[in-house]
């Protein structure tokens, strides 16, 4: 169902540098009603992968084929139709802030030009599926971020796809979320026989849902093959590092009483800057972020508390204060 042959990209940069060589020779041959994972560190080539089964990229050589169909030979009006055989969902939902559930899930099929009547039955059908029937007046902010998730796929299957991208779909969840995220994601694939490739970092992810693997690595696919053979006889030492990962977390299931709260404090003026990085190292590490207080006037001030392992949190908020050039103030709220 999706085919990569010998595909590679780079990337060109300034006067005088190489270029950035992100996917090298890659071969991934992902069968109909598969559930295929890609795993890598960050910088892997992970999503340039993505955005060359999409068609946001073109490779730089080699070939791309969805359904059949030669992705890298499409132009911009043919793309915009394969994609329609492609739903896709993200790490942070984008999904759109001023419309309501239903209306996030309807508007790829207002796009489309589906009759109304259509639109009713099948939103009412996709909410039902996701298991958001009641939240179908709320709007994305009155909703956790599960529920924000199932939005996205339903929104993602909206135009009946043939294939999901998963990109790190579960990377800003918490555990118990991520699992009931992958949970719905098995019973869409087993009702419907769509096809799921799920970009990650995280191996137990993998584990859960996945059949088969790549692991990537400086833009080549440095393993590929069963889940459970991999996990078993890991070969690269990457892999083994992404198994020995898996098992850690196994062994050390955070509990509820072993979490601390970090705050911090940033004027209103730079909120707006800084909340995007934080967001991203907290993803990135499985913390929390809850808006504790926020007063917009001229002079306000925001603030967030990170929540999670003590550890983590701590490093996230280090991290954070050290790379932000803004004044950030922080302290502990306890567990
Ligand atoms: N548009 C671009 N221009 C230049 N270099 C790029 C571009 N997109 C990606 N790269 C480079 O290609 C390499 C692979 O990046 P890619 O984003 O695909 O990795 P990734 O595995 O998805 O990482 P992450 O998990 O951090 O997103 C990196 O070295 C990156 O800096």
């Amino acid at each position: 169902m999706i085919q990569l042959k010998e595909v590679s990209k780079q990337f060109p940069v300034k006067r005088g540098n190489q270029p950035v060589t992100a996917l090298s020779g890659v071969n991934i041959d992902v069968q109909q009603g598969e559930i295929f994972g890609i795993i890598g560190r960050s910088g892997a080539g992970k999503s340039t992968l993505l955005r060359m089964v999409n068609g946001l990229e073109k490779p730089t050589s080699g070939e791309v084929y969805v359904d059949g169909q030669a992705i890298h030979h499409l132009n911009e009006k043919e793309l915009r139709q394969a994609r329609l055989q492609m739903g896709m969902i993200f790490q942070h939902f984008n999904l759109l802030w001023s419309r309501t559930v239903w209306g996030n899930v309807a508007f790829p099929l207002e796009v489309a030009g589906i009759p109304k009547d259509e639109i009713e039955e099948r939103v009412k059908r996709l909410l039902d599926r996701v298991g958001l029937k009641e939240r179908a007046t709320a709007y994305p902010s009155q909703l956790s971020g599960g529920q924000k998730q199932r939005v996205g796929i339903a929104r993602a299957l909206a135009n009946d796809p043939k294939v999901l991208l998963c990109d790190e779909a579960t990377s800003a969840l918490d555990p118990e979320t991520t699992a009931s995220i992958l949970q719905l994601l098995r019973e869409i694939n087993r009702d419907t026989g769509i096809t799921l490739l799920l970009i990650t970092h995280e191996m137990s992810v993998v584990r859960a849902i996945c059949q088969r693997v790549a692991v990537m690595d400086g833009g080549s696919v440095i393993e590929l093959g069963e889940v459970e053979e991999i996990f078993q006889r890991p070969r690269h030492e990457v892999t083994a590092q992404f198994v020995k990962q898996t098992l850690l977390e196994g062994a050390e299931q955070p509990q509820a009483d072993a979490e601390t709260s970090v705050w911090l404090q940033f004027s209103v003026d730079d909120w707006r800057e800084l909340l995007p990085h934080l967001q991203k190292e907290a993803a990135t590490n499985g913390v929390r972020i809850h808006l504790v207080a926020g007063e917009l006037t001229v002079d306000g001030a925001v603030t967030v508390s990170l929540e999670g392992e003590p550890s983590t949190v701590e490093k996230v908020a280090i991290r954070f204060r050290e790379r932000s050039e803004k004044e950030v103030t922080a302290g502990v709220s306890g567990s």
